[in-house]
């Protein structure tokens, strides 16, 4: 991430620092003074480092990538290199001078002339950094009007011509005994995308099972063309049939609106689906995580979260399936449908718009959040990890929602300032009623996770929704919302 872009040091007042911050704690009265507006200055309050890699080398698997080469698939705009004229020429210094490293790297290596193509990929090794750099020449660009990289975007004021986008990633190089067939179920979709950003940069093989009613094919498009990359639509309520030695399943719709849009349809995904991917497992001797929910735990009121309720992967031991079970908890970040009607995204889109943001009740339930980031490593943690135990994966923070609706309020006027285009005047929050079951209280006790998988999360709430907030914020520039 640019200089420009690195995290600005956070007070928080009415809580502890994070060192000292208990589990289970309700935050309240939270209030976000940023250093570049504010003269408050508190030396016991944290500083936010700019998270540099993401990932874990544990159990003979090493998820560790850098956090900009991600960002820069959902972060940048659709373009990251480009040419004029009939050859592709991307040595313009000058265009790429915003871009992440990688990306210089790749226009140096990367030079495709001769006659126009609207099509077309080319492999180039770098033995210093032991990757391969695929670039792909896009013939359906995910925007045509997408903004240059940061920096350079002053250098140019024309909209890129659909042809002449060029699409480049990194990939390690992984040995062939290093290397898994891995599908992903549901990897169109908000979570699944992520992942599949993540074990496609470590360079293993990925097919990515999606029906496309929730997810979508810009969320792995940047793949398309990539040796190692396959998309099939399919619905996993019929069986399918490949080789693999990793299933991750996660296809099924995750936000309220849509899982309740069709329930019988759900139902039937969750059950028919999941047989079937176990099914493949069985056979292909495929080791399978499935992702459950935070919701198996209901409303606990007063009570924070159990560790676990039932354990499905014992029961299915006996018959021979390498079974993980995940209980993911409230997550958030980029690529979240951003009308899919869950909290972050909707107050974050609300905020950007001018809208009012829409508390519902009182706004004294409480929800914890963890970033995108921190769900992967965990997922992949618990993949390759010895524990076949139901294992929570989520933050253990928790907040009020009107708490946490004022803390994205500024941090959506502190972006829209950096930006240049603060809002006339301040949004504001505004109650609706509370969906039927809301749950009261919502907090992931996550001691098994850190236990047995070393895992915690990395990201603070804030540099997550900041980032998120900065990436609607792209999209909305593009027109893509
Ligand atoms: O605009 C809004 C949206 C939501 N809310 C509130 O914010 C809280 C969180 O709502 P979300 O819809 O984001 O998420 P929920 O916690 O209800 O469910 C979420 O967590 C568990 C997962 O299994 C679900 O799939 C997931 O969507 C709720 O109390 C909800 O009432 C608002 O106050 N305003």
């Amino acid at each position: 991430m640019s200089a420009k872009h690195a995290w600005t040091r956070v007070v928080t007042t009415s809580l502890p620092a994070r060192s000292t911050r208990l589990a289970g704690e309700v935050s309240s009265g939270v209030k976000l003074l940023w250093k570049t507006n504010d003269a408050v200055w508190d030396d016991t309050a944290d500083t936010l480092q700019d998270i540099k890699t993401v990932g874990h080398n544990r159990n003979g698997f090493d998820s560790v990538v850098e956090t900009d080469v991600l960002r820069s698939l959902y972060l940048v705009g659709g373009a990251v290199l480009f040419g004029l004229g009939s050859g592709f020429t991307s040595s313009s210094d000058s265009l790429m001078s915003g871009a992440p490293s990688y990306l210089k790297q790749g226009s140096e290596t990367t030079n495709i002339t001769g006659t126009q193509k609207d099509y077309g990929s080319e492999q180039t090794y770098d033995k210093n950094t032991n990757t391969i750099q695929y670039t792909t020449v896009a013939k359906f660009p995910p925007s045509v009007s997408s903004p240059m990289p940061s920096a350079s975007a002053s250098s140019v004021s024309s909209p890129i011509p659909r042809h002449c986008m060029l699409q480049a990633h990194a990939a390690r190089v992984v040995h062939a005994v290093h290397s898994l067939t891995i599908a992903v179920t549901g990897g169109a979709g908000f979570v699944g995308s992520h992942l599949v950003d993540r074990l496609m940069l470590l360079g293993h093989e990925v097919t990515v099972l999606d029906n496309f009613f929730t997810g979508s094919r810009t969320t792995v498009s940047h793949w398309v063309g990539h040796p190692n990359f396959e998309m099939v639509r399919h619905d996993v309520v019929e069986p399918f049939l490949i080789e693999v030695d990793q299933i991750y399943h996660l296809a099924c719709p995750a936000s309220p609106p849509h899982y309740q849009y069709n329930a019988v349809k759900t139902i039937k995904t969750s059950f028919m689906g999941t047989l079937n991917m176990l099914g493949l497992a069985k056979r292909t001797k495929a080791r399978f995580l499935i992702t459950s929910t935070s919701e198996v735990y209901g409303d606990p009121r007063s009570t924070p979260s159990a560790r676990t309720t039932g354990d499905t992967s014992t029961a299915l031991a006996p018959d021979g399936v390498d079974v993980r079970v995940a209980r993911i908890f409230n997550t958030f970040g980029p690529r979240m449908n951003p009308y899919d009607g869950r909290v972050v995204s909707n107050f974050i889109i609300q905020a950007l718009k001018g809208e009012d943001m829409t508390v519902y009740g009182d706004g004294k339930q409480t929800r914890s959040f963890q970033y995108i980031h921190d769900l992967v490593d965990g997922l992949i943690l618990l993949m390759n990890g010895p524990e076949t135990r139901p294992v929570n994966i989520g933050s253990a923070h928790e907040f009020t929602i009107l708490d946490f609706a004022e803390a994205v309020r500024d941090i959506v006027e502190k972006v829209q300032k950096e930006e240049g285009n603060p809002l006339a005047k301040r949004v504001n929050l505004i109650h609706k009623d509370m969906p039927v079951d809301d749950p009261q209280r919502r907090r992931a006790d996550t001691s098994r996770a850190k236990e047995t998988l070393g895992w915690e999360p990395k990201w603070e709430l804030w540099q997550g929704v900041e980032e998120m907030v900065r990436y609607y914020s792209a999209k909305m520039k593009e027109g893509a919302i």
